[in-house]
């Protein structure tokens, strides 16, 4: 690539200014997108060597008016199938169809794997033309469509609806060879956990399956499928802003989020959520049946490894116990597991928060909880729960009769959405890890939902964690 060809780069539409269609044109009339040659390889263009020393093309961004770029129509929020249209994000350029042209999402499928995927190419472990088998990939329970799909204030817009059925319901396009990948599988499995194997859970034969504990599950990964204009809405900022964010802040990895503005939809390079539902799927769309529900984000100190500083896997675990004993009644429970470690802010800033505050002179204390997090992040958390409530319309919920959780955010967010919440539960007592005080204390004075008493400043004060010399003895 020659960036310092005056000539290219004056034909070059500013970056930047998604919807400058003008610009865009005039650059891509004249065909500058594509270079074919080391010598004529464009501004747009890169070029490495290939296996005969040739340069391959390297296509670093496209634009709407540009030759051949059609994509097919996806109008999101669309009430069938049929007339939203297949979420298609593939590159790949084999057989009768070229993806790269006929996309209608920017961005890869997979989430965070997509890096992977690319690395399992890279390294020609995998070929960039495998298609997947989807034969018998289908759900084994139905869900949806139900009219939260579709409503005219666009209640999902962080996942693909019709991404637990694409094989059937698009088909065709996989016929004629699109490449079309889900973005949601649902299965089903039996499930262990230590804390509810000693006879917490009553046999059943149907939702427990076993003295032991033994549990029967409907579960769902999801990854995330993004309609831009929706998420800047729900954000309050408008879409070039978001655009442009993205693009900056993600060591300008989307060029197409600023050359593109004709395509809507983005999947982004990270984790989604799984669901656990217990008893039948269709209960959570039939207000007559009692739901049960905790959104869960992760914990990996505490979820997977039994870390005592937090209260997330007894909270986790509780939850469980209380969808399954909803089930057993004639009800139906869900877990909402979100791949946001650390309030979305990761587990490196979560350690580093940990140090501080095992550091801090007088202490772990309930009254600079927060402020630790906020002196390292910049911000309290970032898992911006706004977004959360689109799996509860895409499974159809329209109140949730218990809700496992302390949390005002998640409250909010989900009675924001137009479901409403019967029962805030909190984490029983005894369920609350020693070092986890601190949390407890500091979340309950911050506003999270108790029963009890909310503590004073000096209450505050006095509540401490463990120390690292507390932990050397
Ligand atoms: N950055 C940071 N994250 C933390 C800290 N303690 C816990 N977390 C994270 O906070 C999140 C806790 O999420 P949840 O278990 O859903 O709990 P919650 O949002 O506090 O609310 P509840 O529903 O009442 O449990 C997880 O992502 C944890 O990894 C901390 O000190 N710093
Ligand atoms: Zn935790």
């Amino acid at each position: 690539m020659r960036i310092g060809d005056k000539d290219r780069l004056e034909k070059s539409p500013p970056m930047g200014i998604p919807g400058n269609q003008a610009n865009v044109k005039s650059t891509l009339d004249n065909g500058t997108i594509v270079g074919s040659s080391p010598g004529s390889a464009s501004f747009f263009t890169g070029g490495s060597p290939g296996k005969d020393g040739a340069i391959e093309r390297v296509i670093l961004t496209t634009y709407p008016t540009q030759s051949g770029i059609r994509p097919v129509p996806l109008n999101w929020g669309a009430s069938s199938s049929e007339e939203r249209g297949p979420v298609l994000a593939s590159r790949s350029q084999t057989g009768p169809i070229n993806n790269l042209k006929e996309r209608n999402a920017m961005g890869a499928y997979g989430g965070s794997y997509s890096v992977y995927h690319a690395l399992a190419v890279g390294s020609g472990a995998l070929q960039a033309t495998h298609r997947p088998d989807f034969t018998d990939t289908e759900p084994p329970v139905n869900i949806g469509p139900y009219p939260q799909w579709s409503e005219s204030d666009m209640k999902i817009v962080s996942m693909d609806p019709w991404g637990h059925i694409p094989q059937t319901v698009f088909k065709d396009y996989l016929d004629r060879g699109y490449d079309l990948r889900p973005t949601i599988a649902v299965t089903k499995a039996h499930m262990r956990l230590p804390e509810l194997a000693e006879g917490t859970l009553k046999q059943d034969g149907v939702i427990v399956l076993s003295e032991d504990g033994e549990i029967n599950v409907t579960k769902a990964a999801v990854e995330p499928v993004w309609w831009l204009p929706g998420i800047a809405s729900r954000f309050g900022i408008d879409e070039t802003k978001l655009r442009r964010a993205l693009f900056e802040d993600t060591g300008g990895m989307y060029p197409e989020l600023i050359t593109r503005p004709d395509m809507k939809v983005f999947l982004p390079p990270i984790g989604g959520l799984t669901i656990y539902v217990f008893g039948p799927m269709e209960y959570l769309a039939d207000p007559t049946k009692k739901l049960t529900v905790r959104v869960h984000d992760e914990c990996n100190g505490s979820d997977v490894f039994g870390s005592d500083i937090c209260t997330c896997r007894p909270y986790l675990i509780y939850g469980i116990q209380r969808c399954v004993e909803t089930a057993q009644k004639g009800g139906v429970g869900l877990i909402v597991y979100f791949r946001k470690e650390g309030r979305a802010l990761g587990e490196v800033t979560k350690f580093l928060v940990y140090n501080a505050r095992k550091r801090q002179a007088g202490g772990d204390r309930a009254s600079t909880y927060f402020q630790h997090t906020e002196n390292v992040a910049g911000v309290k958390d970032m898992r911006f729960q706004s977004l959360m409530p689109d799996v509860l319309h895409w499974l159809g919920v329209q109140k949730i009769d218990e809700m496992i959780s302390m949390s005002n955010m998640k409250y909010d967010a989900i009675v924001g959405a137009g479901i409403p919440i019967l029962e805030r539960v909190p984490i029983p007592d005894e369920m609350v890890p020693p070092d986890s005080q601190v949390e407890m204390v500091a979340k309950v004075a911050s506003g999270y939902f108790t029963q009890g008493h909310v503590p004073t400043e000096a209450e505050l004060n006095a509540v401490k964690g463990r120390t690292w010399d507390d932990i050397a003895h």
